[in-house]
């Protein structure tokens, strides 16, 4: 990418076509909900959970993504992440590719990312709650054929691994926490979709956006939706992701709040809840007076699950609105649609919707 900015202008791979190019100057937008989860966290009765609950259900519906304060995860497991994050990125380039993914294990360093066909002005990298696991080879249903995903560390800065691992730990409360809230949220035990996780393949993405020569034309990432449960993200103090408004599909940039994690619903709890919530594309435009940094954790199901709308919530005038499908191949597919450019469309969920 270094070579890319001595240019001073994008290389084709990343030009977005016109419709999908961002506007300069998007305002934050008012109505974004910010919820505070102190009442769901400290040990809190039944009644205030239902309270808080309540609040997160109607930003799952209305909005698919809301803010949240008193969350439980300390400042410092933040501060320390952010300090290692940015020193790994600020290494030379060969450096880091030591670290680097590959076509057969998903996990590391990434610079080379595609969204929707078109390159991503983004560097990142990928590290697995689970150190090791068993992942689908390939998208293919009737290969079953399996390869070990596994965390690659890097040697510098020494204390990467730590920072992630505690940040990995805190967050991951975090998210199921918010699953508890969730499924409360739409009448059912509040540990209704623990048993999904068993061997769950969640990870954290530490996100760099490297200062854009061409913030008119290219994307710090392409518009998507998440193909997970859903996403706690720490977006840090430089704006740059924006949000498809669900009432008018404008795009909405979302303000950083200080010590707030941004949340938004994922693909797979759109199956499950049979689309009572969906998930909302959004994206990340570029900023060429500054660079961008961000980190997030992606609470994902076992390989294994069957994926389909949970009967509670599939009654007669709410039919399922999918087929099933696997997890592990659904997921293989998107993976290797983000790692190369490929011909045929990139598997949204939509593919499988009845
Ligand atoms: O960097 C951000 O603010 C959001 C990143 C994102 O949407 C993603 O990595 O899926
Ligand atoms: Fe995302």
């Amino acid at each position: 990418m270094e070579v890319v900015k001595a240019l001073e202008v994008v290389e084709p791979a990343f030009i977005q076509e016109p419709q999908h190019r961002p506007k300069q100057g998007v305002k934050p937008a008012e109505g974004i909900p910010l919820i505070d989860l102190s009442g769901a966290i400290s040990n809190s009765s039944p009644e205030t959970l239902k309270k808080v609950a309540r609040e997160v259900g109607n930003a799952c519906k209305e909005w698919g993504f809301f803010q949240v304060i008193n969350h439980g995860v300390p400042a410092e497991t933040l501060k320390k992440l952010e300090s290692a994050r940015n020193k790994f990125f600020s290494l030379p380039l060969e450096e880091k590719r030591k670290v680097r993914r590959a076509e057969t294990n998903f996990l590391g360093y990434y610079e080379h990312e595609f969204t929707k066909n078109v390159r991503d002005w983004n560097e990142h990298y990928d590290i697995s709650l689970i150190e090791r696991y068993p992942f689908p080879a390939s998208p293919d249903v009737n290969d079953t054929t399996m390869v070990d995903y596994f965390n690659r560390w890097p040697e510098n800065p020494p204390e990467f691994r730590e920072a992630c691992e505690e940040f990995l730990r805190e967050t991951e409360k975090l998210a199921f926490k918010l699953l508890e809230l969730i499924a409360l949220s739409l009448g059912l035990p509040g540990n209704r979709f623990n048993g999904y996780f068993k061997d769950q393949t969640s990870f954290i993405r530490l996100n760099y956006y490297p200062q854009c020569p061409n913030p008119d034309l290219a994307l710090g990432i392409g518009r998507h939706k998440d193909g997970n449960v859903l996403t706690v993200l720490a977006q840090g103090e430089v704006s740059g992701l924006e949000v498809s408004r669900k009432t008018d599909g404008k795009w909405i940039a979302v303000k950083p709040i200080p010590n707030a994690y941004t949340i938004n619903i994922g693909n797979m709890m759109q199956v499950w809840t049979n689309e009572i919530y969906e998930s909302v594309e959004h994206r990340v435009t570029g900023n060429s007076e500054t660079e961008r940094y961000s980190a997030l954790f992606s609470l994902n199901p076992s390989h294994y699950v069957t994926m389909k709308p949970l009967e509670e919530l599939t009654i007669d005038e709410n039919p399922p609105k999918y087929r099933e499908f696997n997890y592990g191949k659904f997921t293989a597919f998107r993976k290797l649609s983000n790692f190369k450019k490929l011909n045929a469309e990139n598997i949204q969920v939509e593919h499988f919707r009845i």
